[in-house]
C-alpha cells in the first residue's frame, strides 16, 4: 500500500507570497498605465495563477486586454517575479514543523498550485524546502489546473501517492472545490487569500495555525473517507 499524502496549495497556504505578488503585479500594471492594486484587493485576484490575476486587474479597472497584450504582461510578470525570489515571501509559522511531523509519521508531501511550475520550484528551493516534496505541480504542469480535480489527482499520482489516502490543504474556494470534486478531504487555512471567509465553501476542517495540522487530523480525515 502506498504512503498517505498531504498535498499543499502554495500561495496563501504554505507560503505568504502576497507582498511579492503585489510588487510584480503592480510592476506589470505600471507598464500599461493602470492604477496600482492594494494588498486587500490582491486577495480577490489570486487563486487561479498569474495570468488570471492580471486579467482580473484589467477587468476591475474596466480596461480592455488583448490576448497578445496578456501574453506580453505574463512574460513581464514572470521575469519580475522570478528575478526577485524568494523576496519577502516566507513559510507560514509552524509550517516547517508540521511538515517534519507528517514526514516522520510516513506521509508523502506534495504541492498542487496554480502558480507556474518553474516559479513554484524556484520559490520552494529559495526557501530551502523543495527536497521535502515528492511532486511540485503548477498551473502549467498538466493540460488542466485547479479547480479541475485532475490537477490534484495527477499531482498525487506523480508523488507516488494514492488519492484514497490523501488530504488537501488550501486557502481558497479553488482549492476546496478541487478537493471536493476529487472526493478528497480538504483542510482550509483561514489566514490565506480567500475573498470570503473559507467557512463559506464548507471545507472538511478549518485551521488558523499550523500547530493545528496534527498527524492525527490527517489520519482521521483519511480514515473517515475509508470507513
Ligand atoms: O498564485 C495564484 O494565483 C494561485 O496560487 P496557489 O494555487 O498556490 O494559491
Ligand atoms: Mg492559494
Amino acid at each position: 500500500m502506498s504512503k498517505p499524502i498531504v498535498v499543499f496549495d502554495l500561495d496563501g497556504t504554505l507560503v505568504d507570497t502576497a507582498p511579492d505578488l503585489l510588487d510584480s503585479l503592480n510592476h506589470c500594471l505600471g507598464e500599461t498605465g493602470l492604477q496600482k492594486v492594494d494588498p486587500v484587493t490582491l486577495r480577490r485576484y489570486v487563486g487561479q495563477g498569474g495570468r488570471v490575476m492580471i486579467e482580473r486587474a484589467f477587468e476591475a479597472q474596466q480596461k480592455l486586454l488583448s490576448p497578445e497584450q496578456l501574453d506580453w504582461l505574463v512574460g513581464i510578470f514572470i521575469e519580475h517575479y522570478g528575478a526577485n525570489m524568494p523576496g519577502h515571501s516566507a513559510l507560514y509559522e509552524g509550517a516547517e514543523q508540521a511538515m517534519e511531523d507528517l514526514s516522520s509519521a510516513g506521509y508523502l508531501l506534495a504541492v498542487c498550485t496554480n502558480k507556474f511550475e518553474g516559479l513554484s520550484v524556484n520559490l520552494l528551493a529559495g526557501l530551502g524546502q523543495s527536497s521535502r516534496f515528492s511532486a511540485i505541480c503548477g498551473s502549467d504542469t498538466f493540460a488542466f489546473r485547479k479547480p479541475d480535480p485532475r490537477h490534484l489527482v495527477e499531482t498525487i499520482r506523480k508523488a507516488g501517492g494514492d488519492a484514497e489516502r490523501a488530504v488537501m490543504i488550501g486557502d481558497s474556494q479553488t482549492d476546496i472545490n478541487t478537493a471536493k470534486a476529487a472526493g478528497i478531504p480538504v483542510i482550509a487555512v483561514d489566514f490565506g487569500y480567500s475573498d470570503l471567509p473559507v467557512a463559506t465553501y464548507e471545507p472538511s476542517r478549518i485551521i488558523s495555525h499550523y500547530r493545528e495540522l496534527k498527524v492525527k487530523l490527517a489520519d482521521d480525515l483519511i480514515g473517515a473517507v475509508n470507513a
